[in-house]
């Protein structure tokens, strides 16, 4: 992100400082500044640290922590807050006063120790912290922490789910449960959220390959600050926590040793991620990782994608060369649904195309279609190993940073990222084009992508431009006056 500082979205970093420049205010600042956002910093307490451990601790005197807090009110509000070490039962209460005024989205890292293993926080604020939950919008406890704070005691994944829940009964919105200081070769993390309405508590697992590095200073304080960054850029919760995460991931990748003995250091802070390996797997439970993969499609480049609803459509533009197509029919009985996928089936291997199956994909399967397409709500009720071991490909829709995480889990054959523009098509997210080029970065390499929603001859280039190697599209054929004339110019333009 190359923002000028003008344009910045506000966070607070309300936090110790780390005068080894590893962690705390020093980290959160570095973080803030990366990812494109203007940090303001709230000392609680100084700290004489180095990379062997913390030799001193001074908490911030209640009038400057009041006055800090006031200077901010007055000219800097912030867009979203990241909090953490909380030294002691004054700091506590000026800052559930601030953050009850505030009304922004607060993240707190409740950092009750240093990675050192020096106490930074006195027992007294453990006891009152569930004062301030009702205005934490996320807490992120590391497994100590959040067995401390929850009384449970984990062990095993069971334990981390019983955990969340005791702490989202205490009052915070949700809660990030990090298993990062698991001894596993992978690292899970565990997240859930109660909604208000009626559909009650949301959760997944966000799971990475475990990186053997010492220089792991900092990863929480990386980790929330890049949250509160991402949340005050505009990002819903579960994208922040995505992105966050793999950029923790590449910046422990990147890290660097510190210190005398070389042993000790700290995270790299290497701009929006953009390596598909530093991506968490994201999963309903926590087992449900590492799966085998969908059959491959025989090309990254699956050219012009054109989505059609009727079996005369297909006739028509199957004789003109198109490869990729979709047979995507609402609306229809059962008998008539068999017909079509079966009839639309022979068609694609009669003209040798990756004929997609949109929903039906017990049809698709009973018919061997080339492949189907489902969307992220399908992913709770389809049976996705019935379909891979049919050899069928599997192509899924995709509106967002945890919707192509999630995706991805799932290994398919292709992802689709829509919707671009807006289209009359259908009601559904607009992406935009500047997602659609950071998304490619990171996942042309590992998957075939197609683009679609509102995608036009005159807006094609916007596309092509990011390195996508395919375009869905239904009306720019559909509703074109002379179909032949625009699939062969969109295929042109897509394909040469
Ligand atoms: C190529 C392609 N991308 C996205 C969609 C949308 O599929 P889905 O989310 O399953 O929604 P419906 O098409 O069923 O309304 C698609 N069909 N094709
Ligand atoms: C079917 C569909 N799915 C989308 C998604 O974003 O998942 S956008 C879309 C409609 C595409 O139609 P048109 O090319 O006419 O805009
Ligand atoms: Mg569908």
């Amino acid at each position: 992100m190359t923002k000028q500082a003008s344009s910045r979205p506000i966070v607070w970093a309300i936090a110790a400082s780390d005068s080894g420049g590893c962690a705390g205010i020093q980290a959160d600042l570095r973080t803030l500044n990366d990812l494109g956002t203007h940090g303001c910093s709230v000392i609680t307490a100084l700290t004489a640290q180095n990379t062997q451990g913390i030799q001193h601790i001074q908490p911030t005197s209640a009038d400057n922590l009041s006055a800090q807090l006031k200077a901010l009110s007055a000219d800097l509000p912030p867009k979203a807050i990241k909090l953490s070490v909380i030294p002691n039962t004054e700091a506590l209460s000026i800052i559930k006063d601030q953050l009850a005024w505030q009304n922004s989205f607060c993240v707190y890292d409740p950092v009750i120790s240093s990675t050192s293993g020096n106490a930074l926080v006195n027992a007294e604020v453990i006891d009152q912290l569930p004062q301030l939950y009702p205005y934490i919008d996320l807490l992120t406890p590391n497994l100590d922490e959040a067995s401390r704070l929850s009384g449970v005691n984990i062990k095993h994944a069971d334990d981390v789910k019983h955990a969340a829940e005791k702490l989202l009964a205490q009052g915070v919105k949700a809660v990030l449960i990090k298993g990062g200081h698991s001894d596993d070769e992978i690292c899970q993390d565990f997240f859930s959220y109660s909604s208000s309405g009626t559909d009650g508590q949301h959760s997944f697992w966000l799971t990475n390959h475990k990186q053997a590095n010492p220089n792991s200073r900092a990863t929480g304080c990386t980790l929330s600050s890049a949250i509160a960054a991402f949340i005050a850029q505009g990002k819903p919760l579960q994208d922040a926590l995505v992105l966050a995460n793999a950029y923790v991931q590449q910046g422990l990748r990147l890290a660097l040793s510190l210190g005398d003995d070389n042993k000790v250091g700290t995270l790299a802070n290497a701009g929006t991620p953009e390596t598909f390996a530093d991506f968490p797997q994201i999963s309903d439970t926590a087992e449900a990782v590492n799966l085998p993969a969908f059959p491959r499609c025989d090309s990254l480049n699956l050219g012009l994608y054109p989505v059609v609803d009727s079996i005369e459509w297909l006739e028509k533009l199957l004789p003109l060369g198109v490869k990729t197509i979709q047979l995507r029919v609402k609306n229809k009985t059962d008998a008539e649904l068999d017909e079509l996928v079966k009839r639309a089936s022979e068609l694609g291997h009669q003209h040798n195309a990756r004929m997609f199956i949109n929903d039906h994909w017990q049809l698709a399967i009973k018919h061997k279609a080339y492949g189907v397409h489902l969307g992220q709500e399908d992913l709770d009720s389809a049976d996705l190993a019935a379909i891979r071991e049919a050899g069928v490909h599997l192509g899924l829709s995709t509106h967002s940073e945890y919707e192509w995480a999630r995706a991805a889990t799932f290994k398919p054959s292709y992802l689709a990222i829509g919707a671009i523009f807006p289209t009359d098509t259908k009601e559904v997210i607009i992406v935009g084009t500047e997602n659609l080029h950071q998304w490619v970065k990171v996942l042309s390499k590992g998957f075939p992508l197609t683009a679609i929603g509102g995608i036009k001859s005159h807006n094609l280039d916007q596309i092509l431009s990011s390195g996508v190697g395919s375009v869905a599209v239904v009306t720019a054929i559909t509703a074109a006056e002379d179909y032949v004339k625009a699939t062969e110019e969109l295929m042109a333009r897509i394909e040469g």
